[in-house]
């Protein structure tokens, strides 16, 4: 398919000029702001050559910048080549600034303006392809979901997973913090050594430091005999220290020393034992809160949280929470030998309005509840202890374009869900034939759903 280039400017002879050294490509033109706005709708192209001096100012450039930042707005990815009269660099480079690709002066020459066109049309197209590559790798295993709020943050957690940073996982109860964990470690070069998981909010306070360092044989009533605790057991993997809001202040001191020296020494021991192992923490706490109360140390908090990552509750996820759901339906349908197959109409309704406090866990336990209370095949909102639903709110957006793609590729989703992941059954649904679904799915990059996902 031949690219297409949008020429702005409103000298018909250099329109002219530019037709004939572009012949490679499709040229469509516009001559002022608001029709190089509808050009660009339109025909989305992936370069723009844009003259700074269009009407009704022609011999300044605040019309041409004003139609410069409006292109950016509305497609970002597009490279625009601004042309400026002689001598006009200041101009070129307050366009540079705003976002423009390139620039270049009048008078125009074929050679160049061909080359610079060239240019920007393949950066372009790799930056394309990159973004797809992005969304179609499979990223973190074990992790469920499509929505671009977890797929943002499986990306963060994939490019840790390759260092030994120290993360902090932060998210409500319930949001996976634990699955990220384990992927992280599983992601990385430590994954053949242990995962080790430890809460520190259920341990008992003065359990809990035994519990991590371990003890030696008489360190008190009751130690027979010498134990090593999580982190001795974590040694060359990963130790997963979950609610580590809840680690009481006095440990936090010995938690330090640990972090900072990599070393540790067993409760009642005199030896000091080195230990290599990634330490990964996660709360549902506000620890900066706990830093500015004084309940929690500000060394610690810095030494954990390198890299923070914020994992996203359930009802923020879209149409996750049907994907989570499925998952979890098949699983207990299974282990409970229940008839429920799938959900009502109405029941996705509700699944999609709930607001989750309890995230993906409240998902689990209200889905097993609704497996074994469910009477037929069906799974309806009071099986799952949810009213029925009121209009759902959508985000506004303002693109038609964007409003019209993300309608349908949320729609296909949401059909291909219902229709259990059968394409023939998901275009009849959406009433379309199976070859334009396939090319739907092109369209909007939804390749997971060819490979049954
Ligand atoms: N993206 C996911 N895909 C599949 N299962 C998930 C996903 N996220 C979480 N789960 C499941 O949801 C449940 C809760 O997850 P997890 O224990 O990791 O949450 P958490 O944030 O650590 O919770 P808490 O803060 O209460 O400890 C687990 O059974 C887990 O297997």
């Amino acid at each position: 398919m031949t690219d297409t280039i949008l020429v702005v400017d409103d000298d018909l002879g250099i329109q002219k000029q530019l037709k004939w050294s572009l012949t490679d490509y499709n040229i469509v033109f516009a001559d002022d702001r608001t029709s190089a706005v509808a050009q660009l709708r339109r025909f989305e192209p992936k370069v723009v050559t844009l003259d700074l001096g269009l009407p009704p100012d022609p011999a300044n450039a605040s019309e041409g910048l004003k139609t410069l930042e409006e292109i950016l707005a509305l497609a970002p990815n597009t490279k625009v080549i601004v042309v400026t009269g002689n001598n006009d660099k200041q101009n070129a480079l307050k366009a540079i600034d705003i976002g423009a690709y390139d620039f270049y002066q009048k008078p125009i020459d074929s050679d160049t303006i061909k080359l610079l066109v060239n240019r920007a049309l393949n950066l372009a197209k790799l930056e394309d392809q990159n973004r797809i590559l992005a969304r179609t790798r499979p990223a973190m295993g074990r992790i469920i979901g499509n929505s671009d709020a977890i797929q943002t943050v499986m990306r963060r957690a994939e490019k840790i997973a390759g260092t030994d940073i120290s993360t902090l996982l932060l998210g409500e109860s319930g949001t996976g913090k634990e699955v990220f964990a384990r992927s992280i470690h599983e992601h990385s070069p430590r994954k053949d050594k242990p995962f080790v998981a430890i809460n520190c909010a259920s341990i008992p306070e003065n359990l809990l430091e035994s519990e991590l360092f371990g003890y030696e044989k008489g360190a008190f009533t009751g130690a027979n005999k010498t134990t090593v605790g999580k982190i001795e057991t974590a040694q060359g993997g990963t130790l997963f220290l979950d609610e580590i809001g809840d680690m009481p202040v006095g440990l936090q001191a010995k938690m330090l020393r640990f972090l900072q020296e990599r070393v540790i020494e067993r409760v009642g021991g005199r030896s000091e034992i080195p230990v290599d192992i990634r330490v990964i923490c996660a709360t549902h706490r506000d620890l900066q809160a706990m830093v500015a109360d004084e309940t929690f140390r500000e060394d610690l908090f810095y030494r954990i949280g390198e890299i923070p990552i914020n994992i996203p509750p359930l009802r923020d996820r879209d149409q996750d929470i049907i994907l989570l759901g499925r998952t979890f339906l098949n699983e207990y349908r299974e282990s409970f030998n229940a008839k429920a197959k799938s959900f009502s109409e109405s029941a996705i309704k509700a699944m999609l309005a709930h607001r989750w406090p309890g995230n993906i866990r409240e998902l689990q336990n209200k889905l097993k509840s609704a497996v074994i209370m469910a009477e037929g095949a069906l799974i309806q909102p009071e099986d799952l202890g949810l009213a029925e639903p009121s209009e759902e709110l959508e985000n506004e957006i303002l693109n038609l374009r964007e409003v019209r793609e993300s309608a349908e590729s949320k729609a296909i989703r949401k059909a291909y869900q219902r229709a259990d992941k059968n394409i023939s059954r998901t275009a009849e649904l959406l009433g379309v034939t199976r070859p334009t679904l396939y090319s739907l799915i092109e369209k909007y990059h939804l390749e997971d759903l060819k490979t049954g996902q």
